[in-house]
Protein backbone atom coordinates (compact mmCIF):
# COMPACT_ATOMS: atom_id res chain seq x y z
CA UNK A 1 0.00 0.00 0.00
CA UNK A 2 0.81 3.62 -0.56
CA UNK A 3 1.22 5.53 2.74
CA UNK A 4 2.39 9.12 4.27
CA UNK A 5 3.33 9.21 7.72
CA UNK A 6 2.98 12.97 8.67
CA UNK A 7 5.15 13.84 11.48
CA UNK A 8 9.06 12.12 12.39
CA UNK A 9 9.15 12.10 15.79
CA UNK A 10 9.52 8.99 17.70
CA UNK A 11 6.21 7.34 16.54
CA UNK A 12 6.00 8.57 12.87
CA UNK A 13 9.63 7.52 12.29
CA UNK A 14 9.04 4.21 13.97
CA UNK A 15 5.72 2.93 12.29
CA UNK A 16 6.67 4.81 8.98
CA UNK A 17 10.15 2.49 9.01
CA UNK A 18 7.87 -0.88 10.17
CA UNK A 19 5.57 -0.30 7.43
CA UNK A 20 8.47 0.11 4.50
CA UNK A 21 10.03 -3.18 6.39
CA UNK A 22 6.93 -4.96 5.87
CA UNK A 23 6.66 -4.20 1.84
CA UNK A 24 4.17 -0.88 1.88
CA UNK A 25 5.45 2.10 -0.06
CA UNK A 26 6.21 5.26 2.84
CA UNK A 27 6.86 8.97 2.54
CA UNK A 28 7.66 10.26 5.77
CA UNK A 29 6.79 14.12 6.26
CA UNK A 30 7.77 17.23 8.55
CA UNK A 31 7.31 20.17 8.64
CA UNK A 32 11.08 21.06 9.64
CA UNK A 33 13.35 20.79 6.95
CA UNK A 34 16.56 20.53 8.75
CA UNK A 35 15.12 16.83 10.09
CA UNK A 36 14.16 15.89 6.63
CA UNK A 37 17.38 16.74 5.37
CA UNK A 38 19.08 15.25 7.94
CA UNK A 39 17.20 12.06 7.28
CA UNK A 40 17.88 12.45 3.55
CA UNK A 41 21.61 12.49 4.46
CA UNK A 42 21.09 8.93 6.78
CA UNK A 43 21.54 10.64 10.04
CA UNK A 44 18.51 9.81 12.24
CA UNK A 45 17.40 12.38 14.63
CA UNK A 46 16.44 9.74 17.88
CA UNK A 47 18.19 7.23 19.39
CA UNK A 48 16.25 4.21 18.60
CA UNK A 49 17.93 0.71 18.97
CA UNK A 50 17.93 -0.82 15.37
CA UNK A 51 15.95 2.27 13.39
CA UNK A 52 19.16 3.44 11.63
CA UNK A 53 19.55 -0.08 10.27
CA UNK A 54 15.80 -0.33 9.12
CA UNK A 55 16.19 2.92 7.86
CA UNK A 56 19.22 2.86 6.04
CA UNK A 57 18.30 -0.75 4.26
CA UNK A 58 14.29 0.61 3.41
CA UNK A 59 15.57 3.66 1.46
CA UNK A 60 18.23 1.96 -0.24
CA UNK A 61 15.15 -0.93 -1.36
CA UNK A 62 13.55 2.33 -2.51
CA UNK A 63 10.30 1.48 -0.02
CA UNK A 64 11.25 4.71 2.37
CA UNK A 65 11.36 8.11 1.30
CA UNK A 66 11.31 11.59 3.39
CA UNK A 67 9.98 14.83 2.12
CA UNK A 68 9.08 18.28 4.15
CA UNK A 69 5.90 18.89 1.58
CA UNK A 70 2.75 16.41 1.95
CA UNK A 71 1.61 17.82 -0.86
CA UNK A 72 2.75 15.20 -3.36
CA UNK A 73 2.85 12.20 -1.06
CA UNK A 74 -0.55 12.68 0.01
CA UNK A 75 -1.99 12.83 -3.49
CA UNK A 76 0.02 9.42 -4.52
CA UNK A 77 -0.95 7.52 -1.07
CA UNK A 78 -4.23 6.06 -0.14
CA UNK A 79 -3.72 6.17 3.55
CA UNK A 80 -2.05 9.02 5.48
CA UNK A 81 -0.80 8.30 9.16
CA UNK A 82 -1.09 11.58 11.33
CA UNK A 83 1.70 11.28 13.83
CA UNK A 84 2.46 14.56 15.37
CA UNK A 85 2.85 15.67 19.00
CA UNK A 86 -0.18 16.44 21.37
CA UNK A 87 1.73 18.38 23.93
CA UNK A 88 0.21 19.49 27.40
CA UNK A 89 -1.09 22.83 27.42
CA UNK A 90 -0.90 24.59 31.10
CA UNK A 91 -4.33 23.01 32.72
CA UNK A 92 -3.11 19.45 30.95
CA UNK A 93 -4.91 19.38 28.18
CA UNK A 94 -3.91 17.73 24.77
CA UNK A 95 -2.67 20.89 22.80
CA UNK A 96 -4.48 19.75 19.41
CA UNK A 97 -3.10 22.15 17.35
CA UNK A 98 -0.66 20.08 14.93
CA UNK A 99 -3.33 17.95 14.82
CA UNK A 100 -5.52 20.69 13.64
CA UNK A 101 -3.27 21.97 11.00
CA UNK A 102 -1.92 18.38 9.36
CA UNK A 103 -5.62 17.70 9.19
CA UNK A 104 -6.18 21.36 7.31
CA UNK A 105 -3.11 20.43 5.10
CA UNK A 106 -4.31 16.62 4.21
CA UNK A 107 -7.61 18.33 3.60
CA UNK A 108 -5.93 20.62 0.67
CA UNK A 109 -3.60 18.22 -0.76
CA UNK A 110 -6.26 15.65 -1.34
CA UNK A 111 -6.98 14.47 -4.62
CA UNK A 112 -9.42 11.61 -4.37
CA UNK A 113 -11.01 8.84 -1.66
CA UNK A 114 -8.05 8.81 1.57
CA UNK A 115 -7.84 7.47 4.62
CA UNK A 116 -6.72 9.23 7.40
CA UNK A 117 -5.53 6.90 9.96
CA UNK A 118 -4.49 9.12 13.55
CA UNK A 119 -1.89 7.57 15.69
CA UNK A 120 -1.15 10.76 17.93
CA UNK A 121 -2.39 10.36 21.65
CA UNK A 122 -5.72 12.70 21.37
CA UNK A 123 -8.91 12.77 23.58
CA UNK A 124 -12.36 11.27 22.46
CA UNK A 125 -13.80 13.25 19.99
CA UNK A 126 -11.03 14.54 18.02
CA UNK A 127 -11.38 12.02 15.41
CA UNK A 128 -14.45 13.54 14.48
CA UNK A 129 -13.18 16.80 15.03
CA UNK A 130 -10.57 16.05 12.23
CA UNK A 131 -13.39 15.06 10.23
CA UNK A 132 -15.28 18.13 10.62
CA UNK A 133 -12.12 20.04 9.59
CA UNK A 134 -11.33 17.98 6.46
CA UNK A 135 -14.86 17.86 5.38
CA UNK A 136 -15.28 21.82 5.75
CA UNK A 137 -12.36 21.82 2.98
CA UNK A 138 -12.77 19.70 0.82
CA UNK A 139 -15.37 17.98 -1.38
CA UNK A 140 -13.15 14.32 -1.89
CA UNK A 141 -14.58 10.97 -0.29
CA UNK A 142 -12.10 10.26 2.62
CA UNK A 143 -12.70 7.89 6.00
CA UNK A 144 -10.82 8.82 9.44
CA UNK A 145 -9.93 5.66 12.02
CA UNK A 146 -8.27 5.84 15.16
CA UNK A 147 -5.44 2.92 15.75
CA UNK A 148 -3.41 4.34 19.14
CA UNK A 149 0.15 3.41 19.19
CA UNK A 150 1.21 1.66 22.20
CA UNK A 151 5.06 1.31 21.46
CA UNK A 152 7.78 1.88 23.91
CA UNK A 153 10.91 4.24 23.65
CA UNK A 154 14.03 1.99 23.82
CA UNK A 155 12.34 -0.94 22.20
CA UNK A 156 10.15 0.69 19.66
CA UNK A 157 10.68 -1.36 16.73
CA UNK A 158 10.47 -4.64 18.45
CA UNK A 159 6.91 -3.57 19.87
CA UNK A 160 5.67 -2.12 16.72
CA UNK A 161 6.76 -5.72 14.85
CA UNK A 162 5.52 -7.59 17.22
CA UNK A 163 2.55 -5.86 19.26
CA UNK A 164 0.15 -7.38 22.15
CA UNK A 165 -2.77 -5.78 19.85
CA UNK A 166 -4.02 -3.25 17.40
CA UNK A 167 -6.86 -1.20 17.91
CA UNK A 168 -8.82 0.24 15.02
CA UNK A 169 -11.68 2.52 15.89
CA UNK A 170 -13.64 3.01 12.83
CA UNK A 171 -16.67 3.51 11.46
CA UNK A 172 -16.35 2.83 8.07
CA UNK A 173 -16.46 -0.60 6.78
CA UNK A 174 -14.52 -0.44 3.67
CA UNK A 175 -11.47 1.67 5.62
CA UNK A 176 -11.65 -0.83 8.82
CA UNK A 177 -10.90 -3.59 5.52
CA UNK A 178 -7.94 -1.56 4.41
CA UNK A 179 -6.49 -0.64 7.70
CA UNK A 180 -6.99 -4.27 9.01
CA UNK A 181 -5.43 -5.75 5.71
CA UNK A 182 -2.50 -3.27 6.41
CA UNK A 183 -1.87 -4.75 9.78
CA UNK A 184 -2.60 -8.13 9.28
CA UNK A 185 1.12 -9.23 9.14
CA UNK A 186 1.73 -7.98 12.61
CA UNK A 187 -1.05 -9.85 14.70
CA UNK A 188 -4.13 -11.43 15.19
CA UNK A 189 -5.16 -9.78 18.05
CA UNK A 190 -6.99 -6.95 15.64
CA UNK A 191 -9.93 -5.70 17.80
CA UNK A 192 -12.11 -3.27 16.13
CA UNK A 193 -14.47 -0.87 17.44
CA UNK A 194 -15.93 2.22 17.48
CA UNK A 195 -13.78 5.36 17.09
CA UNK A 196 -14.72 7.00 20.58
CA UNK A 197 -13.31 3.83 22.27
CA UNK A 198 -10.43 3.41 20.37
CA UNK A 199 -8.90 6.77 21.73
CA UNK A 200 -10.30 5.98 25.65
CA UNK A 201 -8.39 2.60 24.49
CA UNK A 202 -4.95 4.65 24.56
CA UNK A 203 -5.73 7.01 27.78
CA UNK A 204 -7.04 4.12 29.77
CA UNK A 205 -4.15 1.71 28.69
CA UNK A 206 -1.68 4.93 29.92
CA UNK A 207 -3.43 5.69 32.88
CA UNK A 208 -3.49 1.81 34.01
CA UNK A 209 0.41 1.58 33.36
CA UNK A 210 1.02 4.67 35.51
CA UNK A 211 -1.67 3.30 37.93
CA UNK A 212 0.40 0.23 38.59
CA UNK A 213 3.83 2.17 38.85
CA UNK A 214 2.43 4.38 41.55
CA UNK A 215 1.00 1.58 43.81
CA UNK A 216 3.91 -0.27 43.95
CA UNK A 217 5.96 2.61 44.44
CA UNK A 218 3.68 3.28 47.59
CA UNK A 219 3.94 -0.09 48.65
CA UNK A 220 7.68 0.63 48.33
CA UNK A 221 7.81 3.22 50.68
CA UNK A 222 5.86 1.08 53.65
CA UNK A 223 8.07 -1.73 52.84
CA UNK A 224 10.94 0.59 53.80
CA UNK A 225 9.30 1.28 56.78
CA UNK A 226 8.20 -2.08 58.06
CA UNK A 227 11.29 -3.57 56.71
CA UNK A 228 9.90 -5.88 53.61
CA UNK A 229 11.56 -5.97 50.36
CA UNK A 230 9.21 -4.80 47.66
CA UNK A 231 11.45 -6.70 44.71
CA UNK A 232 10.06 -10.32 46.49
CA UNK A 233 6.45 -8.12 47.62
CA UNK A 234 6.44 -7.93 43.33
CA UNK A 235 7.54 -10.91 42.53
CA UNK A 236 4.79 -12.19 44.96
CA UNK A 237 2.49 -10.49 43.34
CA UNK A 238 3.38 -10.92 39.94
CA UNK A 239 2.82 -14.79 39.77
CA UNK A 240 -0.90 -14.26 40.65
CA UNK A 241 -2.56 -14.16 36.64
CA UNK A 242 -4.73 -11.47 37.09
CA UNK A 243 -2.00 -8.77 38.72
CA UNK A 244 0.81 -9.73 36.05
CA UNK A 245 4.62 -9.27 36.73
CA UNK A 246 4.97 -6.31 34.78
CA UNK A 247 5.28 -2.66 35.55
CA UNK A 248 5.93 -3.41 38.91
CA UNK A 249 9.23 -1.90 39.50
CA UNK A 250 9.33 0.19 42.33
CA UNK A 251 11.66 3.05 41.64
CA UNK A 252 11.82 7.04 41.07
CA UNK A 253 8.84 7.35 39.32
CA UNK A 254 7.42 7.47 35.75
CA UNK A 255 8.44 10.39 33.28
CA UNK A 256 8.58 10.38 29.41
CA UNK A 257 6.86 12.05 27.06
CA UNK A 258 3.46 9.91 27.40
CA UNK A 259 2.41 9.14 31.25
CA UNK A 260 2.84 12.07 32.75
CA UNK A 261 1.15 14.04 29.75
CA UNK A 262 -1.60 11.45 29.24
CA UNK A 263 -2.54 11.06 32.62
CA UNK A 264 -3.12 15.02 33.15
CA UNK A 265 -5.07 15.13 29.64
CA UNK A 266 -7.04 12.08 31.42
CA UNK A 267 -8.01 13.95 34.42
CA UNK A 268 -9.14 17.11 32.10
CA UNK A 269 -11.05 14.48 29.58
CA UNK A 270 -13.30 13.53 32.79
CA UNK A 271 -13.01 16.79 34.19
CA UNK A 272 -14.63 18.44 31.12
CA UNK A 273 -17.40 15.99 31.66
CA UNK A 274 -17.65 16.65 35.19
CA UNK A 275 -15.83 13.80 36.67
CA UNK A 276 -13.47 14.02 39.02
CA UNK A 277 -10.83 11.46 38.64
CA UNK A 278 -10.00 11.08 41.87
CA UNK A 279 -7.70 7.56 41.57
CA UNK A 280 -5.58 8.94 38.79
CA UNK A 281 -5.02 12.45 40.65
CA UNK A 282 -3.58 10.48 43.17
CA UNK A 283 -1.30 8.43 40.91
CA UNK A 284 0.03 11.57 39.70
CA UNK A 285 0.61 13.09 43.22
CA UNK A 286 2.30 9.68 44.18
CA UNK A 287 4.64 10.27 41.43
CA UNK A 288 5.76 13.40 41.74
CA UNK A 289 6.34 13.05 45.94
CA UNK A 290 8.56 9.56 44.17
CA UNK A 291 11.04 11.74 42.96
CA UNK A 292 11.63 13.89 45.74
CA UNK A 293 12.44 10.44 47.54
CA UNK A 294 15.51 10.69 46.12
CA UNK A 295 16.32 14.01 47.92
CA UNK A 296 15.03 13.03 51.04
CA UNK A 297 17.86 9.80 50.85
CA UNK A 298 20.52 12.40 50.43
CA UNK A 299 19.53 14.62 53.36
CA UNK A 300 18.94 11.27 55.91
CA UNK A 301 22.32 10.15 55.00
CA UNK A 302 24.28 13.49 54.45
CA UNK A 303 22.48 16.37 56.50
CA UNK A 304 22.91 19.84 54.79
CA UNK A 305 23.26 19.76 50.95
CA UNK A 306 25.04 22.72 50.85
CA UNK A 307 28.40 22.58 49.09
CA UNK A 308 28.24 18.55 49.22
CA UNK A 309 29.26 17.25 45.39
CA UNK A 310 26.25 14.74 44.46
CA UNK A 311 26.91 12.80 41.70
CA UNK A 312 24.37 11.52 39.27
CA UNK A 313 24.03 8.44 36.74
CA UNK A 314 22.00 8.60 34.34
CA UNK A 315 19.46 11.60 33.24
CA UNK A 316 17.31 9.94 30.92
CA UNK A 317 13.76 8.79 31.98
CA UNK A 318 14.68 5.18 31.08
CA UNK A 319 17.23 3.16 29.51
CA UNK A 320 17.85 3.14 25.51
CA UNK A 321 16.58 6.33 24.61
CA UNK A 322 17.89 10.00 24.61
CA UNK A 323 14.63 11.35 25.70
CA UNK A 324 14.17 13.43 28.55
CA UNK A 325 10.75 14.81 28.43
CA UNK A 326 9.57 14.76 32.09
CA UNK A 327 12.21 12.92 33.26
CA UNK A 328 12.54 12.82 37.12
CA UNK A 329 16.04 13.71 36.49
CA UNK A 330 15.41 17.27 35.93
CA UNK A 331 13.49 17.80 38.90
CA UNK A 332 16.07 15.68 41.01
CA UNK A 333 19.35 17.73 39.43
CA UNK A 334 17.30 21.48 39.60
CA UNK A 335 16.23 20.41 43.35
CA UNK A 336 19.83 19.52 44.06
CA UNK A 337 21.05 23.37 42.23
CA UNK A 338 18.93 24.62 44.62
CA UNK A 339 20.49 23.24 48.04
CA UNK A 340 23.46 24.21 46.94
CA UNK A 341 24.99 21.43 46.14
CA UNK A 342 27.91 20.90 43.25
CA UNK A 343 26.59 18.09 41.20
CA UNK A 344 28.54 15.74 38.72
CA UNK A 345 26.27 13.70 36.27
CA UNK A 346 26.96 11.17 33.08
CA UNK A 347 24.29 9.48 30.96
CA UNK A 348 25.53 7.70 27.77
CA UNK A 349 23.24 9.32 25.29
CA UNK A 350 20.83 11.57 26.85
CA UNK A 351 23.62 14.09 28.23
CA UNK A 352 22.48 16.57 25.04
CA UNK A 353 19.21 16.72 25.51
CA UNK A 354 20.04 17.43 29.07
CA UNK A 355 22.15 20.29 28.27
CA UNK A 356 19.36 21.54 26.49
CA UNK A 357 16.80 22.00 29.56
CA UNK A 358 18.93 22.16 32.93
CA UNK A 359 22.27 24.37 32.65
CA UNK A 360 23.76 25.91 35.90
CA UNK A 361 27.29 26.46 37.11
CA UNK A 362 27.03 23.87 39.61
CA UNK A 363 26.53 20.93 37.06
CA UNK A 364 30.20 19.39 35.69
CA UNK A 365 29.54 17.19 32.77
CA UNK A 366 31.78 14.07 33.09
CA UNK A 367 32.20 11.55 30.00
CA UNK A 368 32.04 8.22 32.38
CA UNK A 369 30.51 6.83 35.21
CA UNK A 370 33.68 6.61 37.35
CA UNK A 371 34.70 10.25 36.71
CA UNK A 372 31.05 11.20 37.90
CA UNK A 373 32.35 9.52 41.29
CA UNK A 374 35.54 11.12 41.70
CA UNK A 375 35.54 13.21 44.72
CA UNK A 376 31.81 12.25 45.52
CA UNK A 377 29.90 12.54 48.80
CA UNK A 378 27.39 10.28 47.27
CA UNK A 379 26.60 9.00 43.73
CA UNK A 380 22.65 8.77 42.97
CA UNK A 381 21.73 6.51 40.26
CA UNK A 382 18.61 7.40 38.55
CA UNK A 383 18.59 5.45 35.11
CA UNK A 384 19.06 1.59 34.68
CA UNK A 385 21.44 1.86 32.09
CA UNK A 386 23.47 -1.43 31.68
CA UNK A 387 26.36 0.87 31.54
CA UNK A 388 25.66 1.20 35.39
CA UNK A 389 24.39 -2.20 36.12
CA UNK A 390 28.16 -3.16 34.92
CA UNK A 391 30.35 -0.74 36.93
CA UNK A 392 33.13 -1.98 39.51
CA UNK A 393 31.36 -0.93 42.62
CA UNK A 394 34.37 -1.45 45.24
CA UNK A 395 36.42 0.70 41.86
CA UNK A 396 33.92 3.63 42.42
CA UNK A 397 33.76 3.78 45.90
CA UNK A 398 37.41 3.82 46.04
CA UNK A 399 36.89 7.33 43.80
CA UNK A 400 34.77 9.13 46.67
CA UNK A 401 35.14 11.25 49.38
CA UNK A 402 32.32 9.19 51.09
CA UNK A 403 30.65 5.73 49.90
CA UNK A 404 26.95 6.54 49.59
CA UNK A 405 24.87 5.27 46.60
CA UNK A 406 20.96 6.19 46.37
CA UNK A 407 19.74 3.56 43.43
CA UNK A 408 17.08 4.82 42.40
CA UNK A 409 16.24 1.94 40.78
CA UNK A 410 17.11 -0.82 42.70
CA UNK A 411 19.61 -2.23 40.56
CA UNK A 412 21.89 -3.63 42.72
CA UNK A 413 22.14 -6.63 44.86
CA UNK A 414 22.40 -7.43 48.88
CA UNK A 415 25.41 -9.44 47.34
CA UNK A 416 27.30 -6.53 45.53
CA UNK A 417 26.87 -4.15 48.23
CA UNK A 418 28.30 -6.51 51.22
CA UNK A 419 31.27 -6.77 49.15
CA UNK A 420 31.79 -3.10 49.66
CA UNK A 421 31.27 -0.17 52.46
CA UNK A 422 28.82 1.72 50.83
CA UNK A 423 25.69 3.16 52.73
CA UNK A 424 22.99 2.22 50.30
CA UNK A 425 19.59 3.13 49.83
CA UNK A 426 17.71 1.61 47.35
CA UNK A 427 13.49 2.00 46.76
CA UNK A 428 11.47 -0.60 48.94
CA UNK A 429 14.23 -2.50 50.31
CA UNK A 430 15.86 -2.78 53.75
CA UNK A 431 18.92 -0.03 53.72
CA UNK A 432 22.61 -0.80 54.58
CA UNK A 433 23.84 2.05 56.26
CA UNK A 434 27.41 1.68 57.18
CA UNK A 435 30.16 2.57 59.73
CA UNK A 436 30.69 5.06 57.76
CA UNK A 437 30.07 8.83 57.97
CA UNK A 438 31.34 12.10 57.91
CA UNK A 439 31.35 15.40 60.02
CA UNK A 440 28.47 17.60 57.53
CA UNK A 441 31.32 20.22 57.41
CA UNK A 442 34.02 18.42 55.77
N1 LIG B 1 6.90 8.88 21.88
C1 LIG B 1 6.25 7.77 22.16
O1 LIG B 1 6.82 6.83 22.68
C2 LIG B 1 4.79 7.63 21.83
C3 LIG B 1 4.19 6.36 21.90
C4 LIG B 1 2.81 6.23 21.60
C5 LIG B 1 2.08 7.35 21.22
N2 LIG B 1 2.70 8.57 21.17
C6 LIG B 1 1.90 9.71 20.72
O2 LIG B 1 2.22 9.93 19.34
C7 LIG B 1 2.24 11.33 19.04
C8 LIG B 1 3.60 11.73 18.50
O3 LIG B 1 4.55 11.53 19.52
P1 LIG B 1 6.14 11.70 19.24
O4 LIG B 1 6.83 11.43 20.51
O5 LIG B 1 6.48 10.93 18.03
O6 LIG B 1 6.14 13.28 18.91
P2 LIG B 1 7.35 14.26 18.59
O7 LIG B 1 6.99 15.53 19.24
O8 LIG B 1 8.65 13.58 18.89
O9 LIG B 1 7.28 14.44 17.00
C9 LIG B 1 6.24 15.07 16.34
C10 LIG B 1 6.73 15.54 14.97
O10 LIG B 1 5.63 16.10 14.25
C11 LIG B 1 6.12 17.18 13.48
N3 LIG B 1 5.00 18.07 13.08
C12 LIG B 1 4.25 18.86 13.85
N4 LIG B 1 3.35 19.53 13.10
C13 LIG B 1 3.54 19.14 11.82
C14 LIG B 1 2.94 19.47 10.59
N5 LIG B 1 1.93 20.36 10.51
N6 LIG B 1 3.38 18.89 9.45
C15 LIG B 1 4.41 18.00 9.50
N7 LIG B 1 5.02 17.65 10.66
C16 LIG B 1 4.60 18.20 11.79
C17 LIG B 1 7.11 17.86 14.40
O11 LIG B 1 8.00 18.68 13.68
C18 LIG B 1 7.80 16.64 15.04
O12 LIG B 1 8.94 16.25 14.30
C19 LIG B 1 1.83 12.02 20.34
O13 LIG B 1 0.45 12.22 20.33
C20 LIG B 1 2.21 11.01 21.40
O14 LIG B 1 1.43 11.14 22.57
C21 LIG B 1 4.03 8.74 21.43
O1 LIG C 1 7.71 -1.12 36.38
C1 LIG C 1 7.97 -0.01 35.90
C2 LIG C 1 7.86 0.29 34.53
C3 LIG C 1 8.16 1.57 34.08
N1 LIG C 1 8.57 2.53 34.95
C4 LIG C 1 8.84 3.89 34.46
O2 LIG C 1 7.74 4.32 33.67
C5 LIG C 1 8.17 5.21 32.65
C6 LIG C 1 7.61 4.79 31.30
O3 LIG C 1 8.21 3.57 30.89
P1 LIG C 1 7.73 2.78 29.58
O4 LIG C 1 6.29 2.55 29.67
O5 LIG C 1 8.61 1.62 29.44
O6 LIG C 1 8.13 3.84 28.45
P2 LIG C 1 7.36 4.75 27.39
O7 LIG C 1 8.22 4.74 26.19
O8 LIG C 1 6.99 6.03 28.03
O9 LIG C 1 6.01 3.94 26.99
C7 LIG C 1 4.72 4.20 27.56
O10 LIG C 1 4.11 5.30 26.91
C8 LIG C 1 3.95 5.13 25.48
C9 LIG C 1 3.38 6.43 24.93
O11 LIG C 1 2.00 6.52 25.09
C10 LIG C 1 3.04 3.93 25.22
O12 LIG C 1 2.88 3.78 23.82
C11 LIG C 1 3.66 2.68 25.85
O13 LIG C 1 2.77 1.60 25.67
C12 LIG C 1 3.87 2.95 27.34
O14 LIG C 1 4.50 1.83 27.95
C13 LIG C 1 9.70 5.22 32.71
O15 LIG C 1 10.12 6.38 33.40
C14 LIG C 1 10.05 3.98 33.52
O16 LIG C 1 11.24 4.12 34.26
C15 LIG C 1 8.70 2.24 36.30
O17 LIG C 1 9.07 3.11 37.10
N2 LIG C 1 8.40 0.98 36.74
Amino acid sequence: MKITVIGTGYVGLVSGVCFAELGNEVVCVDKIKAKIDSLNRGEVPIYEPGIEELIEKNTKEGRLSFSDNLTEPVENSEIIIIAVGTPPLPNGEADLQYVDQVARDIALAMNGYKIVMTKSTVPVGTNERIKGIISELTAHPFDVVSVPEFLREGSAIKDTLNPDRIIIGSDSPKAQEQITRLHQPLTDNIIITDIRSAEMIKYASNAFLATKISFINEIANICEKVGADVTKVAVGMGYDKRIGSSFLQAGIGYGGSCFPKDTGALIQIAGNVNYEFKLLKAVVDVNTDQRFNVIAKLKESLGDLKDRTIGIWGLAFKPNTDDIRDAPAIDIVEALVAAGARIRVYDPIAMPNFKRVVQHASIEWCDEPYEVATGCDAVCLLTEWDEFKNVDLIQAEALMKQPILIDGRNVFSKEQIEKTNFSYYSVGRPSMTRHYREPVNN
